[in-house]
């Protein structure tokens, strides 16, 4: 495993964050003409991209997703309530920019890249980036969806997106994914490195009946049974029951913490992406955003183990990086108010 051992030295490389200039953004945002505290949470996004970009006042204004897509072969168990072909026909719709993740980003003025790690497609649209490692994963609900390879692999493509990202002048990355069935996968990690009840994570997905998600519940049971993937390995865990995408979307994490780029998070698969990466380098963590609270039980609970609080609360359960990418402005908008206020001193007071 050579290539685990290169990522296990890259995670090494992941700089704690900036604390002293986190305690001068603090003193800045303290002294904008505003009462103590009263822009809430912009004030902490403020300080904490502060501490992660080490400058007091930080650049964000070249933004981009990544969506990292990939297809599932627990499909085969109907654990979702849509086709697994939507997979290919959403990568066809992002790269007409026709899909909720396009427009928001147009909105908002920032770009899409769209990654096949892992989807059924043999022909890819224009656009698409391909790093495809394969085409969709094996049922996990019978045997394990990838062996350890191929999820170093996908956490690989997920580093280098981040490290091109960074090149190309990136400041603030999102990451979103695109995978029907991965609601199932996503859950089956959770429970597995969490060690909690399935069912106080599992939900509707894309929108099960209450019979379907009962029946949704046992396929994960079961492929937990099945692979008995370790809880204290994370690589295990992603390989036996997690999915390309995933891993991809933990790379992502990795190669952007690495580089100091902050990272926003979606909603419950890149919050699972996200956790499986704190657990392999607990130094990720301060480089994630939480944008959105997703109707997906899990999140929640993912999100308060990494002591995030989401920005926006909007029902939403889209994915493709959606709920990330509407967080941009709030985002923006705390970076022009500790940019663009006076200070008490400036006022004479
Ligand atoms: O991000 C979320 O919170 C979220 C919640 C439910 C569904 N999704 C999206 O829906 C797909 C997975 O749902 P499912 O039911 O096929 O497992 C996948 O493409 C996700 O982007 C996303
Ligand atoms: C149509 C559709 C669009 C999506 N975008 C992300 N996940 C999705 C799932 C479906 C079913």
């Amino acid at each position: 495993m050579e290539r685990w051992n290169e990522l296990q030295r890259w995670m090494e490389t992941i700089p704690p964050v900036d604390v002293e200039v986190e305690e001068k953004a603090r003193k800045h945002v303290d002294n904008l003409t505003k009462p103590l505290g009263a822009l809430g949470q912009l004030e902490e996004i403020v300080v904490r991209l502060a501490g992660m970009t080490g400058e007091v006042v930080p650049s964000i204004r070249q933004k981009a997703t990544v969506v990292m897509c990939g297809d599932h072969g627990v499909t085969e168990e109907g654990v979702s309530a849509y086709p697994r072909e939507v997979t290919g026909m959403m990568i066809h719709n992002f790269c007409r920019g026709k899909a909720a993740v396009n427009v928001l980003s147009k909105q908002f003025g920032s770009r899409v890249w769209v990654v096949d790690v892992g989807s059924r497609l043999e022909e890819l649209p224009q656009g698409v980036i391909p790093c495809k490692i394969r085409a969709g994963t094996d049922n996990m609900a019978q045997g394990p969806a990838m062996t350890r390879k191929e999820a170093v692999e996908a956490l690989w493509a997920g580093v280098d997106m981040a490290c091109r990202m960074k090149e190309e002048g990136v400041q603030l990355l999102a990451v979103g994914e695109m995978g029907i069935g991965n609601t199932t996968a996503g859950t089956a990690l959770t429970a597995a490195l969490t060690e909690e009840p399935v069912a106080g994570l599992v939900g509707p997905g894309t929108g099960l009946d209450p019979e379907a998600l009962e029946r949704k519940r046992q396929v994960i049971e079961r492929s937990l049974a099945v692979n008995q993937p370790d809880p204290k390995d994370p690589l295990d865990a992603l390989a036996k029951v997690g999915g390309l995408e995933i891993a991809a979307m933990a790379g992502v994490a990795l190669g952007a913490s690495a580089l100091r780029l902050p990272v926003v998070i979606d909603g419950w698969i890149s919050t699972v992406a996200a956790w499986t990466a704190v657990r392999m380098a607990p130094r990720v963590q301060p480089y994630l955003i939480a944008s959105h609270l997703s109707t997906e039980p899990g999140h929640r609970v993912l999100l308060d183990r990494l002591r995030l609080n989401p920005l926006i609360r909007a029902d939403m359960r889209l994915g493709e990086g959606s709920g990330a990418v509407l967080a941009f402005p709030l985002l923006d908008g705390a970076v022009a108010a500790a940019e663009g206020m006076a200070t008490f001193a400036e006022l004479g007071l």
